[in-house]
């Protein structure tokens, strides 16, 4: 089943940052988000993921379907790495938490409490831990950041695994992965303010 967004507008803040965004994801796909800091990347990824409602338009083929891993890493420091990934995969109802430390070169880690670990350390474990949802659509938000150049390939490489299974990825990110993947510049979607300036918050937690 396809992911498909028909003219999504999204905002943050109470302020609309991007208007008319339509596209759609078949299994197998990936789409790479592009466009400048602060151009709405994070903002129409948290609205696809149901973390904040959309100001208009809809989302189709997302409910239950999604593993997200934004810029926050979600990781619980008192609980060692395999811990973190079999608490996870007990959420999703998966078993298999070795393969997802094997995919991210987290076995000689798997018994260090996260909190321990470094921030390259600590991206691999929040990546594992898409494999471990056993979710078909991954919704990325900068998922290299503080990786190095092997990390980066293992990342590419269980994207590519993720696809070849059927898989989806929509990823924002400011480096070539390397994917075979379309590209989608939302620079033609951005609202212009004409005046109105981010005032306000929309979290409780930034
Ligand atoms: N919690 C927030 N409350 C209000 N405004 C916010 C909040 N977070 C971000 N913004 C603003 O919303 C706009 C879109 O930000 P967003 O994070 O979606 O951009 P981005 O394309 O992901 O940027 P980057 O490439 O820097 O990660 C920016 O102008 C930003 O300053």
């Amino acid at each position: 089943m396809e992911l498909t967004l028909v003219d999504l507008s999204v905002a943050r803040g109470g302020v609309p940052v991007l208007a008319g965004v339509s596209l759609s994801l078949a299994p197998g796909q990936a789409l790479v988000l592009r466009g400048p800091n602060g151009s709405g990347k994070t903002t129409l990824l948290r609205t696809i993921a149901g973390l904040q409602p959309a100001l208009s338009g809809q989302v189709t083929g997302a409910e239950d379907r999604i593993a997200y891993a934004g810029h926050a890493d979600g990781l619980k420091a008192m609980l060692s790495v395999r811990e973190n990934l079999t608490f996870w995969a007990a959420v999703f109802g998966m078993r298999d938490v070795e393969q997802a430390m094997q995919a991210f070169a987290l076995l000689p880690l798997a018994d260090r409490l996260a909190g321990t670990l470094s921030a390259g350390q600590k991206r691999r474990l929040g990546l594992a831990r898409l494999l471990v949802t056993g979710r078909p659509i991954w919704v990325l938000d900068e998922p290299t950041v503080s990786l190095d150049a092997d990390a980066v390939a293992l990342f590419a490489g269980a994207v590519r695994a993720h696809l070849a299974a059927g898989g989806m990825a929509l990823i924002a990110t400011h480096i070539d992965l390397g994917l075979d993947a379309a590209v989608l510049d939302v620079t033609p979607y951005r609202v212009a303010l004409n005046g109105v300036g981010f005032g306000s918050s929309d979290e409780a937690f930034l």
